[in-house]
């Protein structure tokens, strides 16, 4: 199985098709606040140019369950990544609502009391796997921080996981991706401010180094 390799924050077209076309497995959306906010109108109308061998991932904070739920149906989406607190039943309804095509991941923030929220998600048989991203006081993700690896490889990497998907993400980069795959190694690798050029805007050789770097490395 090769690395999954997800390139998050897309706001335009053509940004989402230059991660295509430079090999990304899934893009990612965040309908949340940030500078990389998009709203279901815009992505419905990018996602309906971009191949369906893309994935198409929602990022959500604090969303009304309904309201992801019309999210994904208008625009297309193919996942979920859930940075918040969901009623413990919301992966579950979700399933139900879409069935096993929609991946369902859960964030965990790397740091005290990680470990305890994802041995809780990975228990849950409708979640897929885990994105394991940085925070601040101010930022549950797009933080271009990234987390103590060597203390994450030996501790929730190590973790058993029953099959489940752990992806890393928080401040990777052309320059250290393939550093944090050799530590980690991790199922997928996520991105976003390390391939911008500004908030919300790809930087197309970022993007490419990026996805070239972290294949060699997986
Ligand atoms: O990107 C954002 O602005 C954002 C805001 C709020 C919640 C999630 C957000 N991004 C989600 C992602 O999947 C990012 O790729 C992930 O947090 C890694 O970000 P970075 O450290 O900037 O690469």
């Amino acid at each position: 199985m090769s690395l999954w390799v997800k390139i998050c924050g897309n706001t335009s077209l053509e940004d989402a098709q230059l991660a295509v076309d430079s090999g990304a497995d899934a893009l990612g959306f965040v309908f949340a606040a940030s500078p990389r906010r998009v709203n279901a109108e815009q992505v419905a109308a990018i996602t309906a140019q971009l191949p369906a061998s893309v994935e198409k991932i929602g990022v959500f904070v604090d969303t009304p369950f309904d309201e992801i739920v019309s999210i994904v149906r208008t625009c297309g989406l193919t996942g979920v990544q859930i940075h918040s607190a969901l009623a413990t039943d919301g992966p579950a309804r979700l399933r139900a609502e879409f069935g096993p095509g929609l991946r369902i991941l859960r964030v965990v923030h790397f740091g005290p009391g990680a470990m305890q929220y994802a041995e809780a998600y990975l228990a849950d048989p409708n979640v897929d796997g885990l994105l394991v991203d940085s925070r601040t006081a101010t930022a549950v993700g797009g933080t271009g921080i990234a987390f103590d690896w060597a203390h994450a490889a030996e501790t929730l990497f190590q973790n058993p996981n029953g099959g489940k998907v752990l992806v890393a993400a928080g401040g990777l980069s052309p320059d250290n991706v393939a550093e944090a795959i050799a530590t980690l190694r991790p199922w997928g690798v996520d991105v976003v401010s390390g391939v911008e050029a500004a908030p919300g805007r790809k930087d197309a050789g970022k993007v490419r180094a990026f996805i070239a770097n972290a294949r060699s490395a997986g």
